[in-house]
């Protein structure tokens, strides 16, 4: 690990000669094998980059120029690259390295998003900036083959084709997301894949004329105004720089098409068919096999869906280049022809789904929460305007934990709550998921949604009756308190009513199970307590504790409500729990809140 050691800022990778940079890949590969298989993380990916990111440090003088990762999921060499080795054993822990780029980390970080497919907007923006200022920095954007799949990356690639401004475009191409890539792109990649190497193209582009009867080298980029260089070969360090150097002159838009091999110099991954262990939990570095599984919330649902998909032949599956961790690769296994990966492209997923629903179908997008957000208005003006059955089942939902602020699913319930005609749905267990699930697949005049947690799952709660279709939880004799709970919090609200009943007070807990639309019925419950207490994972604001307030506030049951969620900021990276402890979403929370609120109403009102 000498040379690793050595590096702390990229100017440290000038002074290497060619033999040095090869060793000094191998150490970073070592050390990211050792490391992530201990943490957890984007292994395969960064594995893929650990040439090309020693390239663009040595020929672009970051921060300088500027280089922004898409999605940034591979931006460990980055971090390692620019004095960050040490905090390597905290990777994605409360108070570690972000996973992903972090401008409070670094001045060589610029976006910490993790949605896919920004990368291209960033730089036509950067340089835009310093075309204005007159500067000569470069923007180099690194971007994925999958992430290349994204509409929003052809709106970006459309507005750079237009101009003559130094933007470089490093196409990281090894011909997966997860999944090989889907699509028309991924033909057309895999085509220039299979071109001459990159020296050929290069007295192509001098038009050699012994070159002159080779295809033009990138119909794909060329015809939207683009330069093309590549392809290049992804680990060869001399040629990427060559590469860089040439399109760091290019003068106007430029995409380097860079093939490189996910999960390269670690078996495990190279030979993993499923996803080239794209994203991993703590694994045996060994033998690469997780050092524990567990039985979670996607199976649950992954399991339910293929007995629906046999019961019902109108109901189909989608994906946005996430089929197995949605938990539809089983579905796709059993039912070929009724499972589509779109790409990274979720809003054409949601429309798309649209269509499928006027056709006659019941689609069923899996998505996780988080990346849903970007398909709002075509859930709210392609789905729910046409009142179309679409079912919609968010991964992720609420606090995900180790992916920080761009992952958590926080803010469904307050988006969607405002859809006209949609419902959404907040399974407690597995059971109620399997009865929500169907519930929801039933629907035939508009959108559902179903939520639930990246979580292993608990024993199922079963309910004392039903009333209004909310499940009664417990209900104590002559309760003074309403607890609604929202999802999987159900089993922290049932300990904080241990907690209040311990102190005397009695404590009525109820799963709303469909909570957007607010059920009427909750009114009636809250008219027979002296204070109702509301429990999400989900934004505060807007969201499903501030509706029922509002409805006891137009029935006119004057209950008071105390409403607890996620705060409307962006939350760090921490360990699941720690986080909805953070955020008073434990049991001893949600008791001391309660009891907060008890001790604030007027004693002329106390019972
Ligand atoms: C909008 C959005 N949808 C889905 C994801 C989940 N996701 C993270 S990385 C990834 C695959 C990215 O593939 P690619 O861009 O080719 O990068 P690679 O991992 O191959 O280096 C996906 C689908 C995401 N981050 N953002
Ligand atoms: C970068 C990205 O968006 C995905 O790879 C995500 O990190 C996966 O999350 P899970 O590990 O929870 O499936
Ligand atoms: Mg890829």
């Amino acid at each position: 690990m000498a040379l690793l050691k050595s590096i702390t800022e990229p100017a440290d990778l000038r002074r290497l000669a060619a033999a040095q940079l090869t060793e000094l890949a191998g150490e970073i590969r070592d050390f990211l094998i050792r490391t992530v298989c201990g943490t957890g993380g984007h292994l395969g990916p960064n594995l893929g980059v650990v040439e090309l990111t020693i390239a663009l440090h040595r020929v672009f003088g970051s921060p300088f120029d500027r280089l922004v990762f898409d999605t940034g999921h591979q931006s460990y060499v980055h971090k390692l690259l620019t004095g960050r080795r040490s905090g390597f054993a905290g990777l994605r822990q409360a108070g570690g390295l972000s996973g992903y780029p972090s401008r409070t980390e670094s001045v060589h970080d610029l976006v910490e998003n993790s949605h896919a497919s920004t990368a291209l907007s960033y730089a036509d923006g950067l340089a835009k900036a310093y075309a204005l200022d007159g500067s000569d920095r470069r923007v180099v954007a690194v971007i994925g083959d999958g992430a290349l799949t994204g509409g929003l990356a052809w709106e970006a690639l459309n507005n750079l084709g237009a101009c003559d401004r130094p933007v470089v475009v490093v196409l990281n191409d090894n011909g997966r997301s997860y999944e090989p890539t889907v699509g028309g792109l991924a033909g057309q990649l895999a085509a220039l894949r299979r071109r001459s190497g990159y020296a050929d193209v290069l007295a192509l582009l001098e038009g050699a004329p012994e070159r002159s009867a080779a295809p033009t080298p990138s119909e794909l980029f060329g015809g939207l105004g683009l330069g093309y260089l590549g392809p290049v070969d992804g680990h060869d360090i001399a040629a990427l720089e060559a590469a860089f150097a040439a399109a760091r002159e290019y003068g106007r838009p430029v995409v380097v098409h860079c093939l490189t091999r996910k999960g390269l110099g670690y078996r495990p991954a190279e030979t993993d068919d499923a996803d080239r262990l794209h994203s991993i939990g703590v694994l045996d570095a060994a033998t690469g096999t997780p050092v524990k599984s567990e039985r979670t919330w996607t199976h649950a649902f992954s399991d339910e869906l293929v007995a629906l998909g046999s019961e019902r032949p109108d109901v189909v599956a989608m994906s946005a280049a996430m089929l197995r961790p949605t938990g539809l690769h089983p579905f796709a296994v059993k039912f070929p022809d009724r499972v589509y990966d779109v790409g990274i492209a979720e809003q054409h997923a949601v429309t798309s789904a649209a269509g499928l629903a006027m056709g006659g179908k019941h689609p069923v997008v899996a998505i996780y929460a988080t990346f849903l957000n970007r398909a709002f208005d075509q859930v709210l003006m392609d789905v729910a305007l046409h009142r179309q059955p679409v079912t919609f089942v968010l991964d992720r939902a609420g606090v995900t934990g180790p992916d920080g602020p761009s992952h958590h699913g926080m803010w469904d319930m307050a988006a969607l709550g405002v859809v006209p005609g949609l419902r959404l749905a907040a399974p407690r267990d597995a059971g109620t998921l399997r009865e929500e699930l169907r519930e929801a697949v039933d629907v035939t005049d508009g959108p559902t949604v179903l939520r639930f947690p990246k979580a292993s799952l608990s024993d199922d709660i079963p309910a004392l009756h039903r009333v209004g279709g909310v499940d009664l939880l417990r209900r104590p004799e002559r309760p003074d308190i309403l607890l609604v709970s929202v999802g999987v919090l159900a089993g922290a609200a049932l300990a904080a009513a241990d907690e209040l009943a311990a102190l005397g007070h009695r404590v009525t807990v109820v799963d709303p199970r469909w909570v957007r639309p607010t059920p009427p019925v909750l009114a009636d419950l809250a008219a027979e307590h002296r204070l109702v207490v509301t429990v999400e994972d989900g934004v505060r604001d807007g969201g499903v504790g501030a509706a029922i307030a509002t409805l006891l506030a137009d029935t006119g049951v004057e209950v008071p409500v105390t409403v607890l969620g996620l705060p409307r900021e962006f939350l760090p990276h921490a360990g699941r729990g720690d986080l909805l402890g953070r955020c008073g979403l434990d049991a001893a929370g949600i008791a001391a809140a309660t009891l907060d609120s008890l001790g604030r109403i007027p004693t002329a009102t106390t019972a």
